[in-house]
């Protein structure tokens, strides 16, 4: 730890023991004062007791402070009235602060610790001085706007809000405007008309991740309607939203905040919030035919995915075990999907999916600007062409991040970056039931699921879709040029005899959970560096926040 000017340094009391406080600009410290003269025991030989009675907490990850009052029933009236709690009986003067303290599995917890003071004055100035630090901290948000969707997941939206959230944005002195949604693209509907948007530092969203798409639904439009971008042009450069969105986890699957948090834990979420954290994320633009469809931040899937969603969307009134009965489903029947699959590779600097690097908050290639990218570029001469892959599929998924989940706790993708400017395209191609069971279980376990010679994996800037049944009349010539003359005659007719038997199976896409029936589709991830700013609160992970 480098060594910080003391800002304040006084002997208080905490939990009956004396102890050396420390406040320097970046830490709040405070260590049991060991007396020398005390007779030395096996367990304060070699250092425990001292190590046990030592504790810092980084000043950014200090929630609140508030002078304690100290209550206790009287005997004689009934009532409570302060009184003296030292247990070293010399004061009553005390503060509290509340801090984050870290726990398993990136999970994130608020503590608190109480400094008895021996006067009044010595008090205030500690409050004062913690205070002054804490007001330095810009990047932590003042004013939230919080959209709650009462039927997420398991329909507990509303109370993980009022029972887990609200208590810790209180105490943190966070004022919030909540929106409980009434319908279905509500939050995206008054962000993008109606919210007032410069009141707040930040929106909040309680929900999965069909929420989350819908706030950032909201707030790009908005951004880029205030600027006069058309969405609908595929090669347009969009304009940063000004706002950050935080989610806190009350869906089915909550991928983005998994991914991108470590876990699906309310609080942890609220606290990640509080102190301000932030993480940018890619995002891909959706096209057909230059008329804009969606934004993806997680998952776009075709086949199997789209399936699942699209028999899953029946069950809603499951709540998240919806996924699985359709899973199960989808899997049994089996269905494959035959389309061209073009894409542009991104450049080798940012890695390859197999490369099992995992992106973790301060990640060096997502913090690489992209002209520093481009300095590090090794040679590609495959860069700028466009591959095309024709095939039949069981599932076309691109994952923008590693859409890691409860379900699949190192995701999709294992080593796909969140803000690297690349999806991972994944291509698994028609196999037996058996070898795609073998495919899936992987998502579950340590084992590589792209190690199968049926999947394919390339880490993409661009990529485009066309579903057999909606290629041109050109492309199916080129197709068919490169197939047997007896398959071009059976083509012909299937294509003039639309209600034969052999018509093409049509499947959709799962858009971050929202279906998106159309098949041909061109997809494009836009630059972390222009949505550094539309990023989600409570995103960091922690292993790299503790190093
Ligand atoms: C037989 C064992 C099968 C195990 C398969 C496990 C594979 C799990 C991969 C999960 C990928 C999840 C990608 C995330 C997608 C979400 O955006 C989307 C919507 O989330 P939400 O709004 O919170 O509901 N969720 C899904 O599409 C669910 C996919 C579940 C597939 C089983
Ligand atoms: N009040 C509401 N009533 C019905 N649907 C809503 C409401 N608010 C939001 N939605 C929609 O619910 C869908 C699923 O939301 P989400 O929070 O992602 O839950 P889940 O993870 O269970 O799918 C999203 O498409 C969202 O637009
Ligand atoms: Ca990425």
């Amino acid at each position: 730890m480098e060594k910080q000017p003391r800002l304040l340094c006084s002997q208080l009391s905490v939990g009956g023991r004396v102890c050396d406080v420390t406040l320097s600009s970046s830490f709040l410290s405070w260590r049991e004062v060991v007396d020398s003269s005390k007779k030395r025991t096996a367990a304060n030989v070699y250092g425990p007791l001292k190590a046990a009675g030592s504790h810092c907490v980084p000043v950014c990850e200090i929630i609140a402070i508030q002078e304690t009052e100290e209550d206790c029933p009287s005997t004689n009236v009934g009532k409570w009235q302060k009184v003296p709690q030292n247990p070293a009986g010399s004061n009553q003067h005390a503060f509290t602060v509340s801090y984050v303290e870290r726990t398993l599995k990136h999970r994130w917890r608020c503590s608190e610790v109480t400094l008895h003071c021996p006067d009044r004055k010595l008090c205030l100035q500690w409050v004062q001085a913690i205070r002054e630090q804490l007001a330095l901290l810009t990047i932590r948000p003042k004013r939230l706007l919080v959209y709650i969707n009462p039927h997420g997941g398991k329909q507990r939206g509303k109370r993980i809000y009022e029972q887990k959230v609200a208590p810790i944005f209180s105490r943190a002195s966070i004022t919030t405007d909540v929106i409980v949604t009434e319908r279905a693209n509500h939050a995206r509907d008054h962000l993008k008309t109606e919210a007032d948007l410069k009141k707040y530092d930040g929106v909040v969203c309680v929900g999965g991740d069909g929420m989350f798409s819908e706030i950032m639904h909201g707030l790009i439009s908005r951004t880029q309607c205030d600027s006069g971008v058309d969405q609908s042009c595929a090669d347009e450069t969009l304009i940063p939203c000004g706002l950050r969105i935080g989610i806190i986890p009350a869906g089915s699957t909550d991928c983005i905040c998994y991914a991108t948090v470590g876990c699906n834990d309310p609080v942890t979420s609220a606290l990640h919030i509080v102190v301000g954290d932030s993480q940018p994320l890619d995002v891909c633009s959706v096209h057909q035919n230059n008329a804009f469809l969606r934004y993806s931040v997680s998952l776009l899937g075709y086949g199997f995915y789209g399936d699942v969603l699209m028999d899953s969307e029946r069950k809603r009134w499951m709540g998240p075990a919806r996924y699985d009965i359709s899973g199960v489903k989808t899997f049994l029947s089996h269905r494959y999907y035959e389309g061209t699959i073009s894409f542009l590779p991104a450049d080798g600097s940012v890695g390859t999916p197999r490369d099992k690097i995992q992106c973790r908050s301060g990640c060096n290639i997502c913090q690489l600007p992209s002209a520093d990218k481009a300095v590090y570029k090794v040679e590609d001469k495959n860069k700028d062409v466009w591959q095309v892959i024709r095939g039949k599929f069981l599932a076309i998924n691109a994952a923008c991040m590693s859409c890691a989940c409860p379900r699949s706790p190192k995701g999709l993708s294992p080593s796909a970056h969140l803000a690297d400017g690349t999806a991972d395209l994944i291509l698994v191609r028609k196999c037996s039931r058996l070898d795609f069971l073998r495919h899936l279980l992987r998502h579950t376990n340590k084992n590589d699921q792209f190690d199968h010679p049926f999947v394919e994996v390339y880490r993409v800037r661009q990529f485009r879709f066309t579903p057999r049944y909606q290629e041109t009349d050109s492309e199916l010539d080129l197709r068919e040029a490169e197939g047997s003359s007896s398959k071009h005659f059976f083509t012909q007719i299937c294509r003039e005899h639309q209600a034969c038997s052999c018509a093409p199976t049509h499947s959709s896409w799962n858009c971050d959970g929202e279906i998106l029936p159309h098949g041909a589709i061109q997809v494009s991830v836009q630059g972390e560096q222009k949505w550094s700013k539309n990023i989600p609160m409570g995103n960091s992970s922690s292993e790299v926040v503790q190093s």
